[in-house]
């Protein structure tokens, strides 16, 4: 099974966005991912729902929102309305997780919960069942372009084995410096959905580098 590749729309060239949109949209990119940072969160601030609905105009792929932000649940009926497929909050942003994640299946959109490099996957087992999606960040977030922290690969390994007992079907994605040089080492940890930035966006062709990372060879694929 191939990879779910979701370049970050935070990479591009906001001067051309809606040029950008339409090379995603023919792209093999699977979702568009949309990053969103509120200053408090994250020492960053990035866009909210104008640049969001703006998105949704043009793009013909999910909405893969990535919420950067304290209160999430404050917004979550907000991002629905403005187009997100699914919503990401950070665990370490939520007191009453079960409850947000509840939220968001209300809303109709898939639920996904984030964790920063510290946060142990082993705090995600009580919650592990109710997701959609765990996004594993290989970055402190809040900004692209950063280089990929190791240790992120045997947190990927010790989440699909639990994954594997409480929720087989769990889309585990990696977040920050993915690339063609780690995609591989992420698959066969248990990883089957990437976010890139930079490797897109950098790239001379980021329509090739998305087609490249979606058609990786990998030796002995575990997803
Ligand atoms: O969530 C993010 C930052 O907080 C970005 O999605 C992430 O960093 C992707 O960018 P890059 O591939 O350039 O690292």
């Amino acid at each position: 099974m191939k990879p779910i590749i979701a370049p970050s729309v935070l990479s591009a060239d906001f001067a051309n966005l809606q040029r950008d949109i339409e090379m995603m949209n023919s792209s093999e990119a699977d979702w568009f991912h949309v990053d969103v940072m509120d200053g408090v969160f994250v020492p960053n601030i990035s866009f909210g729902f104008p640049v969001m609905e703006a998105i949704k105009k043009y793009a013909v792929k999910p909405l893969d929102v990535h919420l950067m932000i304290v209160n999430p649940d404050q917004y979550i009926e907000r991002f629905a309305q403005a187009g997100a497929t699914g919503i990401t909050v950070h665990y370490e942003a939520c007191v009453h997780l079960h409850r947000t994640v509840q939220s968001i299946h209300q809303s109709g959109c898939k639920a996904g919960v984030a964790i920063n490099p510290h946060t142990p996957v082993e705090l995600l087992k009580d919650i592990l069942s109710d997701l959609d999606l765990v996004l594993v960040m290989s970055v402190n977030p809040g900004f692209g372009g950063q280089k990929f922290i190791p240790n992120t690969l045997s947190k990927v390994k010790e989440l699909r084995a639990m994954a594997a007992r409480l929720n087989p079907d769990l889309i585990i994605e990696v977040d920050g410096g993915v690339g063609i040089q780690n995609i591989e080492s992420l698959i066969q940890a248990g990883a089957n959905a990437f976010v890139a930035g930079n490797a897109v966006f950098a790239a001379e062709s980021p329509s090739k580098m998305i087609s490249d990372l979606k058609n990786i060879s990998v030796g002995d694929i575990r997803i």
